[in-house]
């Protein structure tokens, strides 16, 4: 037994929600530059969970669902008011997500029915907790969800009260559509290794959240942002860089376990951020990232990931930095509950094997001769 250190390479389910095929990602057999360009997030997710795209009446049959259900319980509500104002918001985020199973009658019922009703309802309420939480930390009463609106704009509006802009809106849904699946990604594992024990669909969504709030997989959105802000201007990228390069620490935000030659979600994320810079007349964040981007690529050959750009394309947005991995949450809740239906639809325990490398033949000695 032989083991392989990170699971590189290792092919460890069968499924038919995304592919990652010689660097081009599809979800359901779409290559995600159709998805990004031509669908929804709200069709994205659909598409996620039933495995084709909606027709307009079942499009607007979700969307109801996704409406009626995005108000959160009232004691999930009183519970984040309890939480310390200094609270990680992914913590914040994984123990709201935990805590919603405890409201609902219907957590424990594992038939598919109730399963695929619980991944709308969470796709529902986790914008609502994370937008909720923004305000209690500041000390101010959470916006409630509106009805007849897309999960962008009801985000959005969730978070500042306005109604938000077209363009912010539909940037929003973009990076959604661009974020929802990844194939067998760390977030996605862990939730598929949780409810292989049949489990309940929550336990799979707080552990999937837990794995997603590590800076090497979700939380590396926040990461680029401290980044450029450490950064601070156009005019230290290149030292700062070549700092970083030299004492052989990580950059955040380039590398990929699978893509070698680029994330084909980043070109998507770049074309944004340069669009709402030029926008809002400030291109500063966006220059900074192109030059960070020749940089690095040009001295270690690492390309951006999806977390590069997604940066300043949220800040431009004028969202909190924190949030930036609560809202990869929020798109990402929709693979993963696709793909906890798909494991219980066809389940296995997840039970690997290690290599042991520990010490042997050893004994217990007694108490007093122990060194
Ligand atoms: C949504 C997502 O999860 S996308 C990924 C988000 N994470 C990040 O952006 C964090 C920065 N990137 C990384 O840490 C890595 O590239 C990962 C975690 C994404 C992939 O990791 P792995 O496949 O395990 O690659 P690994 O860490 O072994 O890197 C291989 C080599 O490239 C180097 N390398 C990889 N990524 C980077 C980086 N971002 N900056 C500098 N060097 C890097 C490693 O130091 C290593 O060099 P060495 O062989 O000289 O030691
Ligand atoms: O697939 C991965 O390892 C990480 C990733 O890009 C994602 O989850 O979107």
């Amino acid at each position: 037994m032989t083991a392989t250190k990170g699971l590189e390479g290792i092919v460890a389910t069968t499924s038919s929600i995304s592919s990652i095929i010689d660097g081009v990602l599809t979800y359901r057999g779409i290559d995600i530059d159709d998805l990004a360009e031509h669908a929804s997030f709200e069709e994205t997710a659909y598409l996620l969970w039933y495995g084709k795209l909606p027709t307009q009446s079942e499009l607007d049959g979700l969307n109801r669902q996704l409406g009626e259900y995005a108000a959160i319980p009232a004691q999930v509500l009183e519970q984040l008011k309890l939480y310390p104002k200094d609270t990680n918001s992914m913590a914040a985020l994984r123990t709201a997500v935990s805590s919603l199973a405890l409201y609902d009658p219907s957590a424990n019922d594992m038939s598919p029915e109730a399963n695929l009703n619980k991944a709308i309802k969470l796709q529902a309420q986790l914008p609502t907790i994370v937008a909720a939480f923004a305000h209690i930390r500041e000390g101010r009463e959470p916006v409630a969800p509106k009805a007849g609106v897309s999960i962008a704009h009801n985000f959005l509006y969730m978070l500042t009260g306005q109604e938000p802009d077209e363009v912010a809106v539909k940037a929003l849904d973009q990076a959604l559509v661009l974020h929802a699946d990844h194939e067998l990604n760390a977030s996605t594992f862990a939730a598929r290794v949780t409810v292989a024990t049949l489990s309940d669909i929550y336990s799979g969504v707080t552990s999937a959240i837990g794995a997603l709030k590590g800076p090497l997989h979700g939380g590396a959105n926040e990461a680029v942002m401290v980044m450029l802000e450490e950064i601070g201007s156009i005019a230290n990228v290149e030292s700062v860089i070549n700092q970083k390069l030299a004492n052989r620490e990580k950059i955040m935000g380039f590398g990929h376990r699978v893509y070698k030659n680029g994330d084909p979600r980043a070109k998507h994320l770049q074309k944004m951020s340069r669009e709402l810079g030029k926008l809002t007349g400030n291109m500063e964040l966006y220059e900074m990232s192109v030059k960070i981007e020749e940089l690095v690529t040009g001295q270690k050959g690492l390309k951006p990931n999806v977390d590069f750009y997604s940066a300043s394309v949220y800040t431009t947005l004028k969202i909190a930095r924190d949030l930036f991995t609560p809202i990869f949450a929020i798109s990402r809740v929709s693979g993963w509950t696709a793909h906890i239906l798909e494991q219980y639809e066809n389940n296995r325990l997840i039970r690997p094997r290690a290599e042991y490398v520990g010490p042997v033949n050893q004994k217990v000695k007694p108490i007093a001769e122990r060194g």
